[in-house]
């Protein structure tokens, strides 16, 4: 071997993602999601959608249009940031806050849902509660997710589910949406890095 060539390589042992929802299963989600939400509240009246940066933000706009479709009328949605509300702060690496964006409706006497791709300890959830306390009083307050993995560190479950995925903690959940990733839907799953 020449003295100068690198070394060769390990293969790489890591196993690949593994898809658990297409870009199909997602939509079929979003749209179940959509009419349990009308379902429930009897309608969309009252509801106003919030989405969690990052991708629930994305998700909630694209609940907020299902709903439309379905109701025939505009559905509030807006954003809820939630950075400076965690109580992981110390341990995670800095993050730049997303915006927070109210519909001009508020937030008093709504129902609120929630939304947010991955519910995995159930910290991000307890940290929006935190944050939206301090914008107003919802009558309500609903969560909808795209996945549940598991592994709740609080009492906190969500009301919509688009997808139960049974994980261990060595995992990590991908979402990944267009319009966000620039890449077509999906939900994959892997080992997480050390
Ligand atoms: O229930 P938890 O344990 O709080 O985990 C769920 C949260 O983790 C992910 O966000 P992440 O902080 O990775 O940021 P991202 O939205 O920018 O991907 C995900 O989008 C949820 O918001
Ligand atoms: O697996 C995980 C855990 C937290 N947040 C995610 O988006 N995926």
């Amino acid at each position: 071997m020449c003295p100068d060539s690198p070394p060769p390589q390990a293969p790489d042992q890591s196993p690949p993602d593994r898809e658990v929802l297409s870009a199909g299963d997602i939509s079929r989600a979003l749209r179940r999601i959509a009419h349990e939400i009308v379902e429930r509240n009897k309608g969309a009246g009252n509801v106003v959608l919030l989405g969690i940066p990052s991708r629930g933000v994305e998700l909630a706009r694209r609940l907020g249009a299902l709903i439309a479709d379905i109701e025939g009328s505009e559905v509030p949605v807006g954003s809820l940031d939630v950075t400076m509300y965690r109580d992981d702060l110390r341990g995670r690496p800095t993050k730049t806050p997303h915006q927070t964006h109210f519909p001009s409706t508020g937030v008093d006497d709504r129902v609120v849902v929630l939304v947010d791709d991955v519910l995995y300890s159930g910290r991000t959830v307890r940290a929006a509660l935190d944050a939206l306390a301090d914008y107003g009083r919802p009558r309500a307050v609903r969560l909808a997710v795209l996945v549940d993995r598991g592994h709740r560190e609080l009492p906190i479950r969500a009301d919509h589910v688009g997808k139960n995925l049974p994980t261990s903690h060595a995992e990590r959940v991908t979402v990944r949406l267009t319009g966000y990733d620039d890449v077509d839907d999906s939900v994959t799953i892997a080992r997480a890095e050390r």
